[in-house]
């Protein structure tokens, strides 16, 4: 163990001096913001056991948690999630307490993550739960309690969006798909992937539910959102999840906070447990969302207590980093820059190209330096070169606003992006390779697969049921059924020149591969018109 004897655990890191002030200052800020209103903290085990987590809240991924042996052999992890243990103490602990109840946390959840991404482990939530009332009343209190939580702490670049779960259940109901459509078509509007949603609404015709769902990715932005989704359905169970949206944002208008409120109905995660009302809070400078929230009437009920409830939760870490380089002037200009990020090789020329037609001046870029990093003149634009995978990095992390990359990276390294784009050039294919005449399924022997992407590769073999052996190789893969080395590849294909030279066929293509628009989350938020703007340009240079 003396190896890690000077480092922290993936994902955590020490604190010192002026970044712990920072985070104190808005951590008391929040907290005196929700014990003004009436919110009263609790704090809950950073322990628990794992059944508390699995069973009340499966859209917790058990891989992502932290988890621990106890000395009875009993599972227990290290707090996910904050909610939870807060419905668990109100349905047990709290049977006598008059309702509603107000409370708050001010405490760490913890994930396993993997290395490398710069992904947070560990991260201070304070949060507020209003628990036993229902309601306009009670969504305007909790919505307001987060608005006031995130004035306190200086920030004045803030904007909350409101989703409600009702919109795209009604919806999903109405157009009658099984289970697996409704969780491909529930993706593609998470992802905000235009293109492919109409695609895979393509079998469900001309009904109105296939219409009005074809929409929501692209219904957000301001309040007027609103007004185009009645254009859009007769759903019943939908208008009143507008009507419902539209009463919440008078009310909330009327408390003076209508001009940081914006409408996403594309929010379609954690569907079972949000019940109505879900909202997410951005700031300028982070890269994700730094609030979440919702209705989540169903909780309380999994422990024994049938009672409705609503709350968020604030990443007061990313809060107050984003206000410690509020000040920085390089951090003023990105707030009015569209920083996109394009992959360097194939991918890159043809982008230009489209940039160019749209009336870009690339001349910088053309001249042939080594700069990574160019402004396009009177545009507003940057464009930074990288490798395929790192144009993710970026774009996740939101040091750049989008980015262009192959499907073929976006499925072996996933992310949380939204893919906006199929720009339909840099076409080709993952297919299954071997040597001509060889049966890889043949025989009892696990097949041994080679390839630069065991992601891809793993998923494919799982859909056939199958386990086989992977081993990441970084290029010309066609070489190792050719050393004997493994009895298949799972490689990118175009023209099949290589693996024909090479004296190997294509057993199975695995999925078409094309270059992709991907934009940072918080990002299509808000820089929605200018991000708008570029994606409608590249959209037109394809047209021609
Ligand atoms: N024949 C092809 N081989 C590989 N990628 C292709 C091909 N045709 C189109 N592409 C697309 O082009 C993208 C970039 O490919 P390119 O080879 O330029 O980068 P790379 O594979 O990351 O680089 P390197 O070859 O240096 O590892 C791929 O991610 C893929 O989406
Ligand atoms: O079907 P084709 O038109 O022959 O193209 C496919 C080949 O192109 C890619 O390799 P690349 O040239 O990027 O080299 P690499 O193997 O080093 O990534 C891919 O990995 C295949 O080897």
């Amino acid at each position: 163990m003396n190896r890690f004897r000077i480092s922290t655990p993936e994902g955590t890191r020490d604190l010192l001096f002026s970044s712990c002030r920072a985070l104190r200052q808005t951590e008391n800020a929040v907290r005196d913001a929700l014990e003004e209103r009436g919110y009263s903290e609790i704090i809950t085990p950073a322990v628990e056991y794992y059944d508390v987590f699995a069973q009340a809240n499966p859209e917790l991924d058990q891989d992502q948690m932290l988890k621990i042996i106890d000395k009875s052999g009993r599972i227990c992890v290290a707090r996910p999630d904050n909610t939870t243990p807060i419905a668990r103490i109100a349905a047990t602990r709290l049977d006598d307490a008059a309702l509603p109840v107000r409370l708050y946390y001010s405490q760490k959840v913890f994930r396993s993550v993997s290395g490398d991404h710069g992904h947070k482990g560990e991260f201070l939530q304070v949060g507020a739960e209003l628990i036993g009332a229902d309601g306009l009343a009670a969504d305007k209190d909790i919505l307001s309690a987060a608005f006031a939580a995130l004035s306190r702490t200086g920030a004045d670049n803030f904007r909350i969006e409101l989703g409600h779960a009702e919109i795209y259940k009604a919806l999903i109901e109405e157009l009658g798909a099984d289970a697996a459509s409704s969780e491909a078509i529930r993706r593609l509007i998470e992802n905000k992937s235009f293109a492919a949603l109409g695609d895979a609404l393509q079998p469900f015709g001309s009904r109105p539910a296939a219409k009005a769902l074809s929409a929501m990715p692209q219904l957000f932005g301001g309040i007027e959102v609103l007004d185009e989704v009645e254009t859009l359905t007769g759903n019943v169970r939908v208008l009143g999840a507008i009507a419902y949206l539209r009463r919440l944002y008078q009310a909330l208008d009327e408390a003076g906070y209508g001009d940081r409120i914006m409408i996403d109905l594309g929010l379609v995660h954690e569907m079972d447990y949000y019940t109505g009302i879900m909202f997410r809070g951005y700031i300028g400078g982070a890269g994700a969302a730094i609030l979440a929230g919702g209705r989540y009437n169903a909780l309380c009920a999994k422990f024994g207590r049938d009672l409705p409830a609503g709350g968020f939760g604030i990443d007061v870490e990313s809060v107050a980093e984003s206000l410690q380089g509020a000040s920085r002037p390089e951090v003023a200009t990105r707030r009015d820059t569209v920083r996109i990020a394009l992959t360097k090789g194939r991918l890159e020329k043809k982008t230009l190209a489209l940039l160019k037609d749209a009336g870009y001046d690339i001349s910088e870029l053309e001249a042939g330096t080594r700069k990574l990093i160019f402004t396009l003149p009177d545009s507003g634009v940057e464009i930074v070169l990288s490798k395929a995978a790192d144009v993710i990095t970026y774009v996740e992390h939101g040091v750049c606003d989008m980015g262009v990359v192959g499907k073929d990276t976006i499925m072996e390294k996933g992310g949380s992006f939204y893919e906006m784009v199929d720009l339909g050039f840099g076409r080709c294919r993952f297919a299954l390779a071997t040597k001509k005449g060889k049966d890889v399924y043949g025989g009892y022997k696990t097949p041994v697969i080679a390839t630069k992407y065991p992601a891809v590769t793993k998923a494919f073999f799982n859909r056939k049921n199958m386990d086989v052996e992977t081993i990441k190789i970084e290029g010309s893969v066609e070489l190792a059924p050719l050393l004997e080395l493994a009895d298949a590849i799972v490689d990118i294909v175009e023209t099949g020149t290589t693996l024909k030279e090479n004296g190997l066929e294509v057993i199975e293509d695995v999925a078409p591969i094309s270059a992709r628009v991907i934009v940072n989350l918080a990002s299509a938020k808000m820089k929605k018109t200018a991000i708008q703007k570029v994606i409608a340009e590249l959209e037109k240079g394809l047209e021609k």
